[in-house]
């Protein structure tokens, strides 16, 4: 479903991302973990076409992120690491908007921002303006945001910064119904138990560098993910 092929993105002279090649299949809920500064964020905002990258192919179904944006961009939602909005919206007219900017349904739409505010419980304060939400309470409007053009790939940097523990369980669940559902998954973490509990697979990048890549209990084997994570960092590169 997604496919990164040597992705080379610098900042000047220095290269934040180095050759990664990563590829995500259709029902995989997949970790990305780091060190701060490894490479994560610039990974995925080149996957859904906010940077450009210097080298490399990124394709989403086959199509081109570089060539045909729109298109990915229709099949993808992107959940960023700090959920700045529209500040001067209501959160009710946020969710309209980017119902609108995807063409989801009236009848769809009112489905799904009823059951995922209520599910979030956030129903009570969609009438507010989100200058008034708390971090967590934007981070859920953003993830019933993503959800509502029932996109087949997610994209979400550290989802769970910001959310109570019933609202975590929640998006777990969410993330594992898409994949269930036949969607993928890819989303960066910080919080190793999080993902050696959910993912099916995990990438392990550092210094730019995919260092370590496959199925969960194969990258773990017998130790926890926690342990292997601090033995590679240990590593020189
Ligand atoms: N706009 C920018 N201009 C210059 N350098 C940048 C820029 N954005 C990121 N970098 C550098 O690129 C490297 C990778 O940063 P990136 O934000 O992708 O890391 P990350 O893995 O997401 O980190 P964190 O876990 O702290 O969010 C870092 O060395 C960072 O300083």
């Amino acid at each position: 479903m997604l496919n990164i092929e040597h992705l080379t993105k610098a900042y000047g002279e220095k290269k934040a991302v180095d050759n990664l090649s990563l590829h995500i299949a259709p029902g995989e809920i997949y970790g990305f973990i780091g060190h701060n500064g490894a490479g994560k964020t610039t990974t995925l905002k080149s996957v859904v076409g906010i940077l450009q990258f210097d080298a490399g192919e990124i394709t989403i179904d086959g199509i081109s992120i570089k060539e045909n944006p729109l298109e990915c961009k229709r099949r993808f939602a992107y959940i960023p690491d700090n959920p700045d909005l529209y500040d001067y919206m209501t959160g009710i007219k946020y969710l309209n908007f980017i119902a609108d900017i995807f063409g989801v349904g009236a009848n769809e739409r009112q489905a799904r921002i009823r059951k995922y505010a209520d599910d979030f419980e956030l129903t009570a304060d969609l009438a507010q303006p989100i200058a008034a939400y708390s971090h967590g309470m934007k981070q859920k409007l953003a993830i019933i945001a993503a959800w509502l053009h029932e996109p087949k790939l997610i994209l979400m940097d550290e989802p769970f910064v910001g959310l109570d523990p019933k609202a975590s369980h929640l998006l777990k669940e969410m993330m594992r119904e898409v994949c269930d559902e036949g969607g993928a998954i890819f989303f960066s973490t910080h919080v190793l138990e999080v993902a050696e509990k959910l993912c099916d697979k995990v990438a392990i990048i550092k210094g730019g560098r995919l260092i370590r890549s496959g199925a969960m209990e194969e990258v773990k084997g017998d130790e926890s993910l926690e342990d292997v994570f601090l033995e590679l960092e240990g590593e020189v590169c």
